[in-house]
């Protein structure tokens, strides 16, 4: 019997993150994956050159699709772009009693393109990190959350304090962008975790944060705890940034042959 995952997020045409790189990352962690497409953005290695957003009843569409029919373990949310797009997705969720739900609360692309608009990040509080078990911002998406500078591991454990406020179980503040080591924080309402790797020395780390809450989504739909799945999707986000590749004349993706490398040993 399959273990399932859906992911409702963006499509990204050159296939290194969004909806593309969760299928990959559910492929290759065994579980069966599902989506639901909110946006579809012309991209590349070098960066996003268009965006055009899913009229909501399609988006709602997908998801009834989906809901009215499977048995779905675990929910990873991507793209969402504007706020309407949250008010349906959360009410979508909600009708279908959706579980294991893990927000990446995807903000701008590494190239720099909004993903997000601005206006929509109340929505996005209100809403949908209420219906979240695990919300995984970077540094600056906590920063933008929370309102205030998140630097720094002090600063990550408060900007979680506060997420948590706004009705997240889990929160993994992502220490991508820190200097030195990288290293992540769990929080859940009573103590902090950390889960750090020394930081890998490359470019090629397009898809970074898709493919991290994933292999968490992919986790829980296996029914590992949030503790059990964030430990393997760090280790899976560390192999697939290891072995991240050099494709088009920009930041190349993250791999995703775990299952390969397991078989074969390796991992
Ligand atoms: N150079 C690196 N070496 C090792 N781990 C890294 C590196 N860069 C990111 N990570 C890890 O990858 C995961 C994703 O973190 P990151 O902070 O890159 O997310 P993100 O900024 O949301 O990604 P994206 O830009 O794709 O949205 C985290 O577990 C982080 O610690
Ligand atoms: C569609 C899409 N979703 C998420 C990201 C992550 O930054 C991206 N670059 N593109």
């Amino acid at each position: 019997m399959w273990n399932t995952a859906l992911t409702i997020a963006g499509s990204d045409s050159s296939g290194g993150a969004g909806i593309q790189a969760d299928l990959k990352s559910f492929a290759a962690l065994g579980v069966f994956g599902m989506s639901a497409i909110t946006a579809i953005t012309a991209q590349n290695t070098c960066g996003v050159t268009g965006i055009r957003e899913l009229d909501t009843e399609i988006i709602n569409d997908q998801i009834d699709a989906v809901f009215s029919d499977i048995r779905v373990d675990a929910v990873k949310i991507g793209m969402l772009s504007n706020s309407e797009i949250i008010k349906t997705v959360t009410a979508a969720l909600v009708r279908h009693k959706a579980r294991n739900i893990v927000l990446d609360t995807v903000m701008v692309a590494k190239s720099g393109s909004q993903l997000l608009k601005k206006d929509a990040i109340a929505a996005l509080k209100k809403h949908l990190i209420p219906q979240a078990l695990v919300v995984t911002p970077n540094l600056y998406e906590a920063s933008e959350l929370v309102g205030f500078e998140v630097n720094n591991q002090a600063d990550m454990k408060k900007a979680a304090a506060v997420i948590k406020e706004m009705g997240a179980q889990y929160i993994v503040v992502k220490g991508g962008h820190l200097p030195g080591s990288a290293c992540d924080l769990l929080y859940d309402g009573n103590k902090f975790s950390s889960f750090a790797n020394e930081r890998i020395d490359s470019v090629h780390t397009h898809g970074t944060g898709c493919t991290f809450s994933s292999a968490i989504a992919a986790g829980l739909a296996k029914g590992l705890s949030v503790e059990a799945a964030v430990a393997e999707a760090k280790r899976y986000i560390t192999m697939a940034i290891t072995h991240g590749f050099a494709l088009g004349k920009g930041i190349g993706p993250t791999h995703h042959f775990y299952e390969l490398y397991h078989r074969a040993g390796l991992y």
